[in-house]
């Protein structure tokens, strides 16, 4: 089969990163007989830099166009460190989400054998810790309207907003997930205060009884922030809003070992984007030291969720638990051994899956 894959490599690291989960796909689709073909488009401040336009339309198009997107990062310090500047490579990220549907965004949590001593948590602890966390993508405060400032400029809002539909479609996948591991469902919200938190709870208390085989529990954000760390692994399927997920998956990045282990699947109405939760590491930019796993590893959900092929996924994991083995493993996880470069990391995993 020949599949079409945007590649949107970003800001930052982006580009180093998307150029190992590269060499990977090249290797399974060599491996397995496939066909990718890449294009390559614009997103966040080397957008805004060439087109003034973090989300170009050219980029929208052949998004819309495209069996799959790759994505790297978007962010720049210049944009961080500017709060006045009114066109922000995020709004990119933000406009790709929204105009391409992904109102779901799985960033599953694990452990990995080599690396359990890396996580600041105790062993026993994170050890056997597996949950997928289903951030909702498309609404809460991230969209909601107004937003803005008083004429005065001393006052500023945002808006969360929800409506019980969008709520219904995301707390849906979550029990649909619980019902295909181990049928558990924590429900995250902040229900004590927020009116749309409430109506969380009233959509997911209406659909719960379809669902019988599925426990499930309602958890406060601050409490489960704190659950996070101190119990991973009562944790099965999350599901919760924007910005919780956001918040949530960064700090449970620390079970895994690094930031630069997490990866993630956007799906929803057109097609499926993946992108490592983290950001553009700009400290990192053109080092060649930043993890490239957390892409890899969302290359391999890409073949098994966008394409259905799980034995192409399962050895892109089978290369990179084997590199963490191995000890070639980037500054972050390398735990005062060896650090091997970004491109040396992606070249073992190409290596490994050519000759496997
Ligand atoms: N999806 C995205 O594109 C995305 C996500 C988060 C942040 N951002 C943007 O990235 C920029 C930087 O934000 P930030 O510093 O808060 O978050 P970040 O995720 O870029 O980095 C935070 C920290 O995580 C670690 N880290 C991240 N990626 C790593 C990797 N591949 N290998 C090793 N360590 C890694 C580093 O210690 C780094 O200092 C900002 O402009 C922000 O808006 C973009
Ligand atoms: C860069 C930012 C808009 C983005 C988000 O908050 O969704 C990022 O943190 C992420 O997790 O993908
Ligand atoms: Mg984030």
């Amino acid at each position: 089969m020949k599949y079409k894959i945007a590649v949107l490599a970003g800001d930052g690291i982006g580009p180093e990163i998307v150029a190992q989960a590269r060499k990977v796909t090249d290797a399974i689709v060599a491996k397995f007989g496939h066909e990718l073909e890449y294009t390559e488009a614009l997103v966040g401040a080397v957008a805004i830099d060439e087109v003034g336009n973090p989300y170009p339309d050219e980029t929208h198009e052949l998004c819309m166009n495209s069996d799959a997107v790759l994505f790297g990062a978007i962010g720049h310090p210049r944009f961080d460190n500017d709060p006045s500047a009114k066109v922000r490579p995020e709004q990119g990220l933000l406009a790709m989400r929204k105009k391409l549907g992904l109102y779901a965004n799985l960033r599953p949590v694990n452990t990995f054998k080599s690396l359990i001593h890396k996580s600041p948590l105790k062993t026993e602890l994170v050890d056997g810790a597996d949950f997928m966390c289903i951030r909702e993508l498309t609404g809460g405060i991230y969209f909601g309207r107004p937003q803005g400032r008083t004429e005065d400029g001393q006052t500023a809002y945002d808006t969360c907003v929800y409506s019980a539909d969008e709520i219904e479609r995301i707390v849906r996948l979550g029990f649909e997930y619980a019902g295909k591991r181990r049928k558990k469902l924590t429900i995250v919200d902040k229900a004590n205060v927020l009116a749309t938190s409430r109506l969380w709870r009233e959509v997911s208390q209406r659909i719960e009884p379809e669902f019988p085989d599925i426990e499930v529990e309602y958890m406060f954000v601050d409490n489960a922030a704190m659950q996070l760390i101190t119990w991973p692994k009562r944790f099965d399927v999350m599901v919760t809003e924007n910005m919780f997920g956001d918040i949530l998956t960064d700090e449970a990045s620390v079970i895994s070992g690094s930031m630069g282990m997490l990866p993630s699947a956007s799906i929803g109405v057109h097609t499926s984007v993946f992108e490592p939760i983290h950001g553009s590491y700009p400290q990192a930019a053109g080092k060649n030291i930043a993890n490239p796993c957390a892409t890899v590893l969302s290359a391999a959900m890409m073949f098994e969720y966008a394409f259905g092929l799980m034995k192409e996924g399962a050895l892109i994991r089978e290369a990179v638990d084997k590199s963490l083995e191995a000890g070639v493993v980037t500054e972050d996880i390398a735990d005062g051994k060896k650090a091997y470069s970004t491109s040396e990391v992606g070249d073992w995993l190409e290596n490994y899956i050519q000759n496997a």
